[in-house]
């Protein structure tokens, strides 16, 4: 059985990044941009007052007064120079008339009729932003997975459309005799599908475009005509059908496809029966079935696979430290990806696996937040020891 690392580093040889395509700000928030943005102006284009108040040259001291001469407001500005004496009523976001030093914020000053007087104890800042204090036009946005704050740094640039990478279409089979989808009447011996649900909605987060294929019964043929229905994915994901039994039938199918196999089998617990390869030209993860196996190896190697497709480069999920919060026993010859719970910690947060780690129990999926990562063949190990996790 191949390692983790191994397994990804051919899941990833099967992937690369997709294609662009241009879309409306408005529709970019959790895409991935495709090449840098630039900046199409200064911002602020102009001097801007930072407050309301009275902008004025010189270098006023307590009692200098002021003759205001006119008006400006954001959106309006005020043509002319400043002379000696003279100041401008101005309100935040206002160009800066020429001839201006500071604005003198108007808590600052007495105003009778259309004169002022600085009082004592004004503050001295200046309370002017200098024109491109935040970008200047040319400036680039480099490509990242864009969030709300990235859009409006886009907008302020003057930017409406945004080339981003192409959503990868993950095609999703759930495989079984006994599955039955959420709603429908499931006869005594079948259960309702669920993880393919994890898969779809995690897929989605991830910025894939999930598609929920019918359910493929245990028949050579039902799996053939299923696989068959994924023209045009850009992976395609089974789940179940994957270990030894009688009835598991998704490599037996697949390979009489066409599947390329890039491995079979792993040393991770749980997700031992994993398959990966190329089908028909499309990348191809067959999951085990077991719900939170399957769920785990979405994390591990599917939302990898995607970040790959959306140009986010080939990275493992990233470990984080925490302590144990209790003593662990030794693991077997598999890397354990053990559901558990954090906890708030001194240094670091306290990190306990549940004692239940069946890989059907989707409860206690629901109320873990991390994989706590024990490498194959591992000691047992005391609280207080420090451990990687996966956040979930
Ligand atoms: N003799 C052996 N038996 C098994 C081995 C082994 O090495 N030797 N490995 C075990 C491990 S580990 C796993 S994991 C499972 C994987 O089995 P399959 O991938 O073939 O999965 P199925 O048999 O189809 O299903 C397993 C389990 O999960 C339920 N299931 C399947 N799909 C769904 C779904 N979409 N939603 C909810 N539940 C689902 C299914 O009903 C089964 O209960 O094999 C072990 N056996
Ligand atoms: O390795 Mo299986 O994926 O534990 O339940």
């Amino acid at each position: 059985m191949i390692s983790v690392d191994e397994a990804l580093a051919r899941c990833f040889a099967l992937v690369s990044p997709l294609g662009t395509e241009t879309v409306p700000l408005r529709a970019a928030a959790g895409r991935v941009m495709a090449e840098p943005a630039i900046a199409r102006r200064d911002q602020p284009p102009f001097a801007a007052s930072a407050m309301d108040g009275y902008a004025l040259g010189g270098d006023p001291v307590a009692g200098d007064r002021f003759t205001v001469v006119g008006e400006a407001g954001a959106g309006h500005e005020w043509q002319g120079r400043l002379a000696a004496g003279q100041a401008l009523r101005i309100f935040t976001g206002a160009p800066v008339p020429e001839g201006a030093t500071r604005v003198v914020i108007q808590e600052d000053v007495d105003a009778q009729g259309n004169t002022i007087t600085i009082r004592a104890g004004a503050d001295s800042g200046t309370h002017i932003r200098p024109a491109g204090q935040d970008f200047r036009t040319g400036d680039a946005l480099a490509p990242r997975l864009l969030r709300p704050n990235d859009i409006a740094l886009l907008a302020a640039m003057n930017i409406p459309e945004v080339t981003v990478r192409r959503r990868p279409v993950v095609a999703l089979i759930a495989t079984g005799d006994e599955l039955v989808m959420p709603g429908e009447d499931p006869a005594p011996d079948q259960i309702i599908a669920s993880n393919n649900f994890a898969l779809a909605a995690l897929a989605e987060e991830a910025g894939a475009e999930a598609r929920l294929l019918p359910i493929a019964r245990d028949t050579k043929e039902e799996l053939f005509t299923v696989l068959s229905m994924t023209e045009g994915a850009d992976l395609v994901v089974t789940i179940g059908g994957a270990s030894v039994g009688d009835h598991d039938l998704v490599g037996r199918v697949a390979e009489s496809m066409g599947l390329e196999r890039a491995f079979y089998k792993i040393a991770m617990r749980p997700g031992k029966p994993l398959m990966a390869g190329r089908l028909r030209g499309a990348p191809m993860l067959g999951l085990p079935g077991n719900p939170v196996s399957s769920i785990v190896c979405g994390h591990l190697f599917m939302l990898p696979m995607i970040r790959a497709m959306l140009g986010l480069g080939e990275h493992p999920p990233a470990t984080r430290r925490a302590r144990l919060a209790m003593d662990v026993p030794p693991t077997g010859p598999r890397t354990h990806y053990m559901r558990a719970r954090l906890s708030p910690g001194a240094d670091l947060p306290g990190i306990a696996p549940f004692d239940r780690q069946d890989s059907a129990l989707l409860t206690i999926l629901t109320q873990a937040d991390a994989l706590l990562v024990r490498p194959k063949d591992g000691p047992a190990l005391p609280a207080g020891t420090e451990v990687d996790y996966l956040p979930l």
